[in-house]
């Protein structure tokens, strides 16, 4: 029996609870996986975007005779590409899971925990024994998993059929001649761009109407326009049959199509990692979508158990895990000072080609809260830069309250949207009028920040809430 003052279950952003403030605790660290540090590390946030960095360098290539450079791709070297991703990345695993073994205040215990009480832990290790936990308080940092469609399971595993996720794809033996990627959501799409990028045929099987449909209608149907340039999308599908083929595996799409290829990707939703782990010996209630209930300040219903992250999270992002990681830190060392998880103006991007950005309300959901709105919708194309750029497609739109002249959402899809929002994020974060941000600074001219600008300056803005105290720019 190991006991401890917190046990923290999960490696990914679990493990930047051992701050400073927590220096005189001892803690249990526990973690399932063959690799340690969580997804964003080995499988998420990380190597997807060193593989999506070098998709770019390759579309720059093949998109250049359109500006008058001409250049042609000879060819992606996967496997290098794999290998020095990963050769990164691997070492920096290792090395942090070295660093908490041979911490002085920490048992890194690596195998699965599950409650068989209150505060009380059972491990079962990955060498086959089991350790048990007591500890004063545990935080539950679990993250989440892939999952993909039932029938999906069953049709591959009769057939003898891999169905890869973002876990195994990004280390494939080589770079597949032909890929069916199910989904059409963030991991879909951002690995549909890079092995097409890389060279992959690619179709995309989609339930939806249009890709990324959460986004912004006008967001999610100028991206849909712009995969159907680049991929074979079929909207409105579910796979309903996989078989084995001479030449590969050939899928049965919900509309009697067909599609024969090598590897099958899906990327349909990850679930919280919250199944077998007794969360209910321990007290601690469940979402019906697997998450773990938390208030504010990332308690959960039992006593001294807390949650973050993808367990509990409304959003599935590293930024807010990160944030959530912060929070529940400083709320161990300090428990009569608790700090509060904060969920608004919650940005994320989507590294695809174009790339999408987006923080606050679509304008769907600004309609149906029945608020006062003004949009613009400003084309990058009628800008300086992004007519230096030829660009005929990109859009940054804008919502604003009229009445209180603050922002209530910003999106993008273009060039750079995932820096370009930063300023959106920064005003609703700060609550900062439109009217201060817009014209209280410089903007760069000529560049592509421009598209912001001219974005906000576009709003129909009630004129008596311009600003008063910080006049603006002459
Ligand atoms: C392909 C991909 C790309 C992504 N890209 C981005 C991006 O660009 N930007 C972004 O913001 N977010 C991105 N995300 C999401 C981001 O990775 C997650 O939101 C974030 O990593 C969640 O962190 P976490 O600490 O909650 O969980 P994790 O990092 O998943 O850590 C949880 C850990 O707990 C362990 N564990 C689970 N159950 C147990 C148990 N019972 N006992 C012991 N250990 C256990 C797991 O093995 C895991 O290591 C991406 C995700 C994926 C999959
Ligand atoms: N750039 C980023 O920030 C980034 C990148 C990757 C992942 N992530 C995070 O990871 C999460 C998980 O990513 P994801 O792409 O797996 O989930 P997602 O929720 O973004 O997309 C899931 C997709 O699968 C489809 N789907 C669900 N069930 C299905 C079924 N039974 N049959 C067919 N299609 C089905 C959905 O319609 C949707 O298109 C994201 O929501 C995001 O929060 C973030």
């Amino acid at each position: 029996m190991i006991d401890v003052d917190i046990a923290i279950i999960g490696s990914g952003s679990g493990n930047s609870l051992l701050t400073d403030d927590l220096a005189d605790r001892t803690f249990a660290m526990i973690e399932a996986g063959a690799v340690f540090g969580g997804t964003c590390l080995n499988v998420g946030c990380i190597p997807t975007k060193m593989f999506v960095h070098v998709a770019e360098v390759a579309t720059t290539i093949r998109e250049g005779g359109r500006l008058g450079v001409d250049a042609t791709l000879e060819q992606v070297r996967f496997t290098d590409v794999r290998d020095r991703v990963f050769g990164r990345i691997d070492p920096i695993s290792q090395a942090g899971e070295a660093y908490r073994r041979d911490g002085d205040n920490v048992h890194l215990l690596r195998g699965r925990a599950r409650f068989t009480g209150p505060r009380d832990l059972e491990v079962e290790l990955r060498d086959g024994t089991t350790e048990h936990v007591r500890a004063g308080q545990v935080v539950i940092a679990t993250g989440a998993y892939a999952t993909w469609p039932e029938e999906l399971g069953l049709a591959a595993t009769r057939e003898g059929i891999t169905i890869h996720t973002s876990d195994t794809v990004m280390r494939l033996p080589e770079l597949p001649a032909r890929m069916l990627v199910i989904g059409g959501g963030y991991i879909a799409m951002e690995m549909a761009h890079v092995f097409s990028a890389f060279g992959t045929e690619v179709v995309v099987s989609a339930r939806g109407d249009s890709l990324l449909r959460h986004q912004d209608t006008d967001i999610s149907e100028a991206f849909t326009a712009a995969a159907r340039e680049q991929w074979d999308v079929r909207t409105g599908t579910v796979v309903t049959d996989l078989r084995r083929v001479e030449d590969g595996i050939t899928a049965t799409l919900s509309d009697g199509s067909t599609v024969t290829t090598d590897v099958v990707l899906a990327a349909t939703g990850r679930r919280p990692s919250t199944r077998d782990m007794g969360l209910d010996l321990a007290g601690v209630d469940l979402h019906d979508d697997a998450r773990v209930v938390v208030d504010q300040h990332g308690r959960t219903t039992a006593e001294g158990v807390w949650s973050l992250g993808d367990a509990s999270s409304p959003f599935q992002l590293k930024h807010v895990a990160n944030h959530e990681a912060r929070v529940v830190a400083h709320n161990l060392a300090h428990p009569d000072d608790l700090r509060s998880y904060t969920h608004t103006a919650v940005p994320a991007a989507v590294f695809t080609h174009p790339q999408i950005a987006s923080v606050g309300l679509t304008e769907e959901q600004a309609r149906a809260q029945g608020i006062d709105i003004t949009i613009k919708v400003q084309q990058y194309g009628d800008t300086a830069y992004g007519w230096a750029m030829e660009d005929t497609t990109s859009i940054c739109k804008v919502i604003a309250d009229r009445r209180t002249g603050r922002l209530v959402g910003g999106h993008l899809v273009g060039p750079q949207a995932s820096t370009l929002i930063q300023p959106l994020i920064q005003m609703m974060a700060f609550d900062q009028p439109v009217a201060e941000m817009v014209s209280g600074q410089y903007w760069i001219h000529p560049a592509l920040t421009e598209v912001v600008e001219n974005a906000l300056l576009g709003l129909d803005l009630n004129p008596s809430e311009d600003l008063s105290e910080s006049p603006p720019l002459a």
